[in-house]
């Protein structure tokens, strides 16, 4: 399999903080990455680098053999969940139709391909029943599904998600995580979370960026020292439950 993205030597300055020091990270096909790391580690700086919306000073990404601009159509990405970011009137159905746009140009009438893929893409996210309501009324996780579509309806390669559950009830962020198990062996999955019991479950392989990648590889082996550099048992990384926790008595 090869690698769908390929970070390579990445220096990131905001004026003079240095956020991302040689970062090289290679993505294959049919990983499910999850990006762990303390607040203001870079993690979604690094994402901003991967989708091309902003330059590194230094050092290269390529998307699918290209840059990240040429590529955006193949990438859908999930922001984090902010609740005020659609009080105005659109509906489901439109939001997830936007999601077509990089695919086909801006001022391009939607086809009936275009609304079959949408109807489509919210049945694999069970919101088709959705379809006609208004964005803004819908719940959190709700929400988050309906970003997954839009995220899924040009048919990416890979989906990025940004801290995707932050701010969504907990029987809501097991709906979603649930939907994101479906998803794994469809599409690659990079996700930046700080919820490392849903990371340590659901992905692979591990990021851990704390302006350097201090590791990335198999969760099971994530080395002791970012115990201590993170705050964050290994074995929580690695199984779910600190070992320690697990066998206290
Ligand atoms: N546009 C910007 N201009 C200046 N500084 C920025 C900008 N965006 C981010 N930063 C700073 O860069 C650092 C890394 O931010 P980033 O959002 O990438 O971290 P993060 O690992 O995603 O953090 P968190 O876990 O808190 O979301 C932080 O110190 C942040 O304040």
């Amino acid at each position: 399999m090869g690698n769908v993205i390929d970070v390579k030597d990445v220096w990131l300055r905001y004026k003079d903080l240095t956020v991302l020091e040689s970062v090289n990270l290679s993505i294959e096909e049919g990983d499910f990455l999850g990006i762990i790391g303390p607040n203001g580690g870079g993690k979604s700086t690094l994402l901003k680098v991967i989708l091309g919306l902003i330059k590194p000073q230094r050092g290269t990404v390529e998307v699918l053999g290209t840059t990240p601009e040429k590529a955006r159509h193949l990438i859908g990405y999930v922001p984090q969940y902010n609740p005020s970011s659609l009080d105005f009137p659109i509906n489901v159905r439109e939001v997830v139709l936007m999601g077509r746009m990089g695919k086909k140009g801006l001022f391009q009438k939607y086809t009936e391909e275009d609304h079959a893929a949408t109807k489509k893409a919210l049945k694999t996210v069970e919101m088709l029943e959705y379809s006609d309501r208004q964005i803004g009324e819908l719940s959190g996780g709700q929400r988050q599904r309906v970003f997954i579509a839009r995220a899924l309806v040009s048919e990416p390669k890979v989906l990025i998600l940004d801290e995707p559950v932050t701010g969504i009830d907990t029987m809501m962020q097991m709906e979603f995580y649930e939907l994101l198990k479906k998803l794994r062996s469809r599409v690659t999955i990079v996700m930046v979370s700080h919820d490392i019991s849903a990371v340590s479950v659901l992905v692979d392989k591990i990021a851990c960026l704390n302006g350097k990648l201090h590791y990335h590889g198999s969760k099971e082996l994530v080395p002791e020292d970012v115990e201590q550099a993170y705050g964050c048992p290994v074995e929580l990384i690695a199984h779910g439950v600190p070992h320690r926790v697990l066998h206290k008595h």
